[in-house]
């Protein structure tokens, strides 16, 4: 089946609090939306790549290209106001309905090849396969009356993209009004009353979300090319 992806970096990265939007920030000196480009490119150069950007860096985005000489090929798609919004763009800029899709951060460069394939896997045999990783430390419920309570955490995962779905599937899941709930893209397939696939992530594969995610990102790309 002909596969995908749809790299969404449309966001304005406001919890990062720094100048340029952090999926444009320098991760040892290579922009964090190359490395994560890269992954996918590597991993299989037959993939589809689309990159969903806010439409106003398309040409800065272009400059960024020429000065790394970066050659990756991918197709630009302006992002929307959430990320259902740019990953709803992203998945109409794909004419078909037959093939697979992963649904990727843009923000989230340390994903290892072998589970982007395993997702493409996964996802074509049982319709969707959501990359989740167990949490290793203890959990508790919160209230609004400020008291908290033990919970069981092996019933608990925590929830990482690629996210990979048969576009036929997702394409019709996404044909819906958005809801506060759709935090990714696992929500916007069960709201169908479809059950997900979870698939192991890799823990590394962090969110690049605040300035101490860059930090560890920095060091994890050090402790790699010693090795
Ligand atoms: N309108 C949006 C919002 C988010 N995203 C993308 O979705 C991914 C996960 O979102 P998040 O980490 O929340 O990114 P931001 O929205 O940029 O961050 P913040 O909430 O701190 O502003 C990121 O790659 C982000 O660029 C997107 O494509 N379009
Ligand atoms: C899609 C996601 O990265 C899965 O963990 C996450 O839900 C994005 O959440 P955010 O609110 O955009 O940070």
């Amino acid at each position: 089946m002909k596969k995908h992806a749809i790299i969404v970096a449309g966001g304005a990265g406001t919890r990062m609090g720094a100048t340029l939007p952090k999926q444009y920030l320098s991760l040892n000196g290579l922009p964090v939306l190359m490395h994560t480009l890269n992954v996918f490119y590597r991993g299989n150069p037959a993939i589809n790549l689309i990159l969903v950007l806010p439409e106003k860096d398309f040409d800065f985005w272009k400059e960024l290209c020429g000065k790394h000489l970066f050659s990756v090929p991918h197709s630009l798609v302006k992002g929307g106001h959430s990320r259902f919004q740019s990953v709803k763009n992203g998945l109409e800029a794909i004419p078909s309905s037959d093939g697979l899709v992963a649904i990727h951060d843009g923000v989230r460069p340390f994903v290892k090849e072998e589970v982007i394939e395993k997702s493409y896997q996964e996802a074509e045999k049982t319709g969707s396969a959501i990359t989740v990783v167990p949490l290793k430390d203890s959990i508790r419920k919160v209230t609004d009356d400020g008291k908290s309570f033990y919970q069981e955490r092996e019933y608990f995962r925590l929830v990482q993209t690629p996210q990979t779905f048969r576009l036929d599937k997702i394409k019709q899941a996404f044909d819906t009004e958005e809801r506060y709930y759709f935090t990714d893209d696992a929500t916007v397939y069960e709201h169908q009353g479809w059950q997900v696939s979870l698939i192991p992530g890799n823990p590394e594969n962090i969110k690049i979300t605040t300035p101490e995610d860059l930090a560890y990102a920095e060091f994890l790309l050090s402790t790699r090319e010693k090795t």
